[in-house]
């Protein structure tokens, strides 16, 4: 049974991630852990997530719970997933990551741990983001070189801090990397005032955050005459944490190195 921890327990992932855990049969809830300062340390991690209690109670830090868990699953910020990483290598431990809106600098940072620690990293834990991904690829191959403008259409709800979304920049570098194009080239993130006709090689992003929305992802692909659109919409949470929890117990049989996703799933294109 893989003992896992969930990080940051009374977050909106962290209570979706409690209940997905416990619901796990192959799975043991071990542990969570909220801030240091929190008036919810030592809170039931099971009331916290509204199933009830669970005789598990919420750390203030990892170090109290080291001996008791096998693989941390993590959706909270760059910095936070960042200080897990250096306690996976230093405890022998495994990790599932969904945190998303890490700098360049952060990401080079995550990936000195490959060697040291398991990690599965994605922005997007879904089946059905990770099937997308995959039909991206096919469309953009199709497509890309035959006079059709692609751009990324995102939206989420009004608390999210990043943007655009992990899910959406991942879509674009997919279909970029099928068309040999790069983000950092290519990638237009903001057009305001005169800034000029569309060129025809740019992936262009929009971000839209209102109310409660899960998370909806839109890749368009638009020519005269016609317009593809390749479209995902989270509905729950549940989405995303099932998904996390069956890369926590994958990863759990893993050596060390940096996973992501398709993996997990068995969607990685051959080759
Ligand atoms: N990969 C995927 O499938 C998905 C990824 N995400 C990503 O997951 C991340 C979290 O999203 P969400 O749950 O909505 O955000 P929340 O802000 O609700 O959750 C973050 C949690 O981390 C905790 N936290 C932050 N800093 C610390 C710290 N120093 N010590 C202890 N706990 C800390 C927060 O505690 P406090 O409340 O006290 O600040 C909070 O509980 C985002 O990056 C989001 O994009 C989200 C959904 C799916
Ligand atoms: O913050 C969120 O909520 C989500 N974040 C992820 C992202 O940035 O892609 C995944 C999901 O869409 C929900």
């Amino acid at each position: 049974m893989t003992r896992i921890a969930i990080v940051g327990v009374a977050g909106r992932m962290g209570r979706v991630l409690t209940a997905a855990a416990y619901q796990d049969s192959d799975a043991t809830l071990a542990g969570g852990t909220v801030r240091p300062q929190s008036s919810l340390v030592g809170a039931d991690i099971g009331e916290l997530a509204g199933i009830g209690r669970l005789g598990v109670t919420a750390a203030s830090s990892l170090t109290d719970i080291a001996e008791d868990i096998d693989v941390l699953i993590d959706f909270s910020t760059p910095e936070l997933t960042l200080a897990n990483l250096a306690f996976c290598a230093e405890h022998g431990k495994r990790i599932v990551i969904g945190t998303t809106g890490l700098s360049d600098a952060q990401l080079v940072e995550l990936d000195s741990y490959r060697d040291r620690v398991p990690m599965v990293f994605a922005p997007n834990m879904s089946v059905g983001v990770n099937l997308t991904l995959n039909l991206l690829q096919t469309a953009a191959t199709a497509l890309g070189d035959e006079g059709y403008d692609i751009e990324v259409v995102e939206a989420h709800h009004r608390h999210k801090v990043d943007a655009p979304s992990g899910t959406a920049l991942k879509m674009g570098e997919t279909v970029a990397q099928a068309l040999g194009r790069t983000l950092k080239e290519h990638g237009v993130f903001e057009r305001v005032g005169q800034c000029g006709p569309r060129r025809d090689d740019e992936i262009g992003f929009a971000t839209l955050r209102a109310g409660d929305i899960v998370g909806e992802h839109t890749v368009m692909f638009a020519t005269e005459g016609e317009r593809i659109e390749i479209t995902h919409k989270a509905s729950s949470r549940m989405t995303f944490a099932k998904g996390a929890v069956r890369a926590a117990r994958w990863v759990a049989e893993r050596p060390n190195g940096r996973y992501d996703m398709q993996d997990v799933l068995g969607l990685k294109a051959e080759g």
